[in-house]
Order: C-alpha cells, then sequence, then structure tokens
C-alpha cells in the first residue's frame, strides 16, 4: 500500500482540476466514499459531522448533504469562525444551510457534542493541519475524545500531521479513518498510527495512472507484497536450489542467537544452515536442530581468537550468503569475522554484534552492496551521526542519512514498526506487536532475511519478505496464543501456518 505526501495530494488536485476534474466533484466523491463506509459498517445512525473551514471540512458537508436524501438524523456542527475557504466547500456549505443541517460552535461549542449521536465524524483538519491546534479546536478534539461515541476520521484523525505523523498539540483517537487516494505517513507513523485504529483507501476519481507515476514517500508492506515475493518452490529442485548459508555468531554469553538465527533461515525454506561458533559451542548445534551443520571457529579461552578470522576466510566462498552478529560478542576477534564478509564481496546480513564491529568498518561498509544492516536504533547511532532521541524523533530522515552514507546497503531500522531503506525507496511494515519485543526476535529477522537472500530474492526483497513475514507470524501467533508468552523461537515454529495462509489465502 502507498503513502503519499500532502504536497503530492495537492499537485494531482491541482493536475485534476486542469484536466476539467472539479473539486466539487472530488468532494461528492470523497463524500460517497465515507457513505459507503457507514453503510458497510452498519454506522448510518445519528451523526454528527464536526466541519472546519477548509475541504477537509468541505467533505464533511458534503456527506452531510448526501447522508440528509436518505436519513433525518444529521447535523453538522461548523466550527471554524470564517466561512469556508474553497468554493466547493461553499457549495457543499449552502447545501447544508438550504436544509437547515447547520449548528455553528460559539463559546459553548462542546456542549453541542454532549447531544445525543451514535457518531461522531471529524472534518476538523486534513492534509493541511499547518501549525499546532489550539482554542476552539482544541477543545473540541478534547470533548470528542471524552465521548463515547464511534468516531470516524475524515481523511486524517484531525490533528495528525499527515506527512510525518506527528500529534500538533491534540488530535482526535478515530475508531476508524477513510482516507482518500493513497494512505498518508502521518497513518502509520508512530505516534500517528495510535490514533487510526483502522484505515481506509477510497478513490474519489483521480485517474490510477496519474496516481501511479507518483513517487511514494512511503509503502507499507501488506499480504499482496509477502504473496508477491515468497520465493516459488519447485518439484524439480534439490537443497542446492534454495542457498547455502553460513551463520557467524555465538558466544559463551550468548548461545542462543545463533541458533534461533539458523532455526529462523531453515524453517523459512533456505537449503542447508551451517553455523561458526566458537569450539566450545560447537556440540550444542546438532542438539539444538540435526539439520544445523557447524564449524567450530579457534577460541582462547572461551573466546574466538585472533587465527578465527584466518580460519574462516578460505571457507566463506562454499556458501551463497553469510549472516553474522547474532550473540558474536565484542571483541576485536569479532571485528576482523565482520571485516572478512565486508571483504570477501558475499550476500550478507549483519545484525547485533556485526553493526557493533561496524562502527570500526564504516569504510568498508561504503563499498559494500549485497549487504543488510538490521540495526535498532542505538545500534543505528554506530552508523549514522545522530542521537538515539533524533532517531526515534524521525525515522524517516535517519533512514535518509544512511542511504545517502552507503548508498549501496539496505537498511533494516528495526522499532515496533521496522522501516526498510534502499536508495529513494522506503517500506514499513505495521503487523508487529509486542510478542516481538523480546531478545531473539531479532535473530529469527536476521536468519529470515538471509534464507530469502538464499532463495534468490535480492537483499532489498529479501529484507521487505523478513520483516513482513517475521511480524506478519507475530500477527498470527496472538490469535492462538497471549503476546506476553510468545518465545522468539516460537515465530519460526509457527512460520508454516504463515506460508500456507499466504499460499492458499
Ligand atoms: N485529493 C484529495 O485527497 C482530496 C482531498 N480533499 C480533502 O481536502 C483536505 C485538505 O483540504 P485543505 O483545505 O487543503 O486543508 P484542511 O481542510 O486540512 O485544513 C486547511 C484549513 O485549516 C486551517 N488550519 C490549518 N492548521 C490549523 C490549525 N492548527 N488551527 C486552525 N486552523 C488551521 C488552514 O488555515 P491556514 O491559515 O493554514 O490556511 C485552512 O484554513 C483533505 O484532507 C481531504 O479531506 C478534497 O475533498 C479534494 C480532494
Ligand atoms: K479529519
Amino acid at each position: 500500500m502507498i503513502c503519499l505526501l500532502a504536497a503530492q495530494l495537492h499537485q494531482l488536485d491541482q493536475r485534476s482540476m486542469m484536466h476539467g476534474i472539479s473539486t466539487i466533484e472530488l468532494m461528492g466523491n470523497a463524500a460517497k466514499g465515507i457513505y459507503e463506509v457507514m453503510r458497510d459498517k452498519h454506522l448510518m445512525k445519528r451523526v454528527m459531522i464536526i466541519c472546519g473551514a477548509g475541504n477537509n471540512g468541505g467533505d464533511g458537508l458534503a456527506l452531510a448533504a448526501l447522508y440528509h436524501e436518505s436519513f433525518e438524523q444529521v447535523r453538522v456542527l461548523y466550527v471554524a469562525k470564517q466561512a469556508p475557504i474553497s468554493e466547493a466547500a461553499r457549495y457543499y456549505y449552502k447545501l447544508c444551510e438550504n436544509q437547515n443541517l447547520l449548528i455553528h460552535g460559539g463559546a459553548d461549542v462542546v456542549r453541542h457534542l454532549q447531544q445525543d449521536y451514535d457518531v461522531i465524524i471529524d472534518g476538523l483538519f486534513g492534509i493541511g493541519l499547518s501549525r499546532d491546534v489550539d482554542e476552539p479546536y482544541a477543545s473540541v478534539i478534547e470533548a470528542v475524545n471524552r465521548s463515547p461515541q464511534t468516531i470516524l476520521a475524515i481523511d486524517l484523525p484531525s490533528g495528525i500531521n499527515s506527512d510525518d505523523g506527528k500529534v500538533k498539540g491534540s488530535a482526535v483517537k478515530a475508531d476508524l479513518t477513510v482516507t482518500f487516494v493513497a494512505s498518508k505517513p502521518g497513518h502509520w507513523l508512530y505516534p500517528g498510527y495510535l490514533y487510526s485504529k483502522e484505515v481506509l483507501v477510497k478513490e474519489i476519481g483521480i485517474p490510477r495512472s496519474w496516481i501511479e507515476a507518483v513517487c511514494p514517500a512511503l509503502h507499507v508492506i501488506d499480504e499482496a507484497d509477502l504473496k508477491k515475493l515468497l520465493p516459488i518452490r519447485h518439484s524439480h529442485s534439490h537443497k542446492g536450489s534454495y542457498g547455502k548459508l553460513l551463520g557467524i555468531g555465538g558466544s559463551q554469553e550468548m548461545t542462543g542467537a545463533i541458533l534461533m538465527a539458523g532455526e529462523a533461515a531453515i524453517r523459512s525454506g533456505c537449503g542447508m544452515c551451517t553455523l561458526a561458533v566458537p569450539e566450545h559451542m560447537q556440540p550444542s548445534v546438532p542438539l539444538y536442530l540435526p539439520e544445523f551443520m557447524s564449524i567450530g571457529l579457534p577460541q582462547e579461552g572461551m573466546t574466538i581468537s585472533k587465527a578465527a578470522a584466518q580460519y574462516l576466510q578460505p571457507r566463506l566462498a562454499a556458501y551463497d550468503v553469510i549472516f553474522c552478529g547474532c550473540g558474536g560478542g565484542r571483541s576485536d576477534s569479532y571485528t576482523d569475522l565482520v571485516r572478512i564478509v565486508l571483504d570477501s564481496k558475499m550476500a550478507c546480513v549483519i545484525d547485533g554484534d556485526g553493526i557493533y564491529a561496524l562502527q570500526y568498518l564504516r569504510e568498508e561498509l561504503l563499498m559494500r552492496d549485497q549487504i543488510v544492516v538490521t540495526p535498532h536504533v542505538k545500534e543505528m547511532t554506530y552508523l549514522i551521526d545522530q542521537s538515539i532521541d533524533e532517531i526515534i524523533e524521525d525515522p524517516l530522515h535517519a533512514a535518509d542519512c544512511f542511504c545517502e552514507r552507503y548508498p549501496n546497503a539496505v537498511l533494516v531500522l528495526k522499532s515496533e514498526r521496522p522501516l526498510i531503506a534502499y536508495k529513494q525507496e522506503r517500506y514499513l511494515c505495521a503487523w508487529g506487536n509486542h510478542a516481538l519485543a523480546k531478545g531473539g526476535s531479532g535473530d529469527v529477522l536476521c536468519g529470515l532475511i538471509a534464507s530469502f537472500i538464499g532463495q534468490g530474492l535480492d537483499p532489498f526483497h529479501a529484507a521487505i519478505l523478513g520483516c513482513g513475514i517475521h511480524a506478519y507470524t507475530a500477527h498470527l501467533i496472538i490469535q492462538d496464543c497471549n503476546a506476553r508468552s510468545v518465545l522468539p523461537h516460537e515465530i519460526s515454529a509457527y512460520l508454516k501456518y504463515s506460508f500456507t495462509s499466504l499460499e492458499t489465502g
């Protein structure tokens, strides 16, 4: 699903006008779209529509006029001090005025919301919100949020900034948002997504080819993307057809990470998986899964030694994809292992301690393609010159900085909504839930991405599919079991259900 910026939508409006599609027509179509949703969701009840002076309010006025043709019980609470700004909104205002549907909000505007309505429709502000919300709008928004009625937002919950999801002062908490043309980044980014429980997109008569010609600011991964990307399995195939993977990681303190990553790789369809671990860990590898092969890396005491990189380097060429990080530890010896992986030019996924090592290997990373790096926000600070707060505040900007600095690398910026970035493309995964907020989830993700590269996807699409399957599985698993209790390796065990759901659904 694509997301467009406010400026891109305004350009499409302009183009429509130039081609004789009037704003009155677009507004009328927007109203029809909301009307259809209300009918499908059984919301044809007593309706209060709150309208501002912009075209978002215009959509609300058009809806009131349309709704009134079949149902008596609709009123418009017109909150703005001035008359509607556009000619189109004034046209629908007049219709409502003629039908006596308007209530004008004065000093006691909030009182009108305490009347008996079943549904409140929010048409205060949409993509034209340009500053923090102040009075009287802030009080109206607070009153809407206190009310027990179903809240339907037109285009965006008022108060949410369309392009980045920030709350401008205060914002409506909508049960449902009906948006037009395409969804907006503000529906999906934090904190905006907390204000849009469900988002439905409606066409309003702007030609599809024009919309498809716009470069989207963001894609939200949907089921259709996963189905399209899932590598095909052929009956005429063998283990070599689906990728030979090498995982490099594990340490005395973190034995499980590399095992969980390897399990995810095998259970998502890779052909073979070998784990290179410190010698002392090697016996535990086949005990975890007999399908694994293993390499014991030279160690000194209980940690890998300086000799490990030299030992492994000539062996790398036997594999198709390498994944590292995953409990490898933070030492010069592990940094040397990551260095030989970067120097090998082989396709690779770098996670966890591997990213810690990358802060000493920024020059080598600059030279690399065929690489996916999967930092969480703290690890992201090892790669770009931004603080954790800056990255959380504007993850899209942080992704832009990464892509400028490392132009051929794929970024997976991990959070409850991972962001995948490569060159100009930005994808967001919105299925995740707190079942994934546990140590080990990131290792599972790393194994999935490596597995999909092994099965023939390029690193960018493998990252999209890996993040998508990871979160989609977490979304399915909590329908069977409480999210608190889900273990990361159970996500791998559950993959068979997500694949079946995608293959047959
Ligand atoms: N192509 C489409 O998707 C179409 C969408 N439509 C709908 O139109 C709105 C966008 O309409 P627009 O008029 O551009 O903007 P808004 O209605 O969101 O708001 C603009 C007015 O609100 C004022 N404003 C902005 N911020 C504040 C604030 N914090 N406090 C008070 N007032 C505010 C703004 O004033 P300015 O001084 O900034 O000019 C405007 O008066 C879109 O969301 C859809 O719902 C159309 O139906 C057509 C096609
Ligand atoms: K709105």
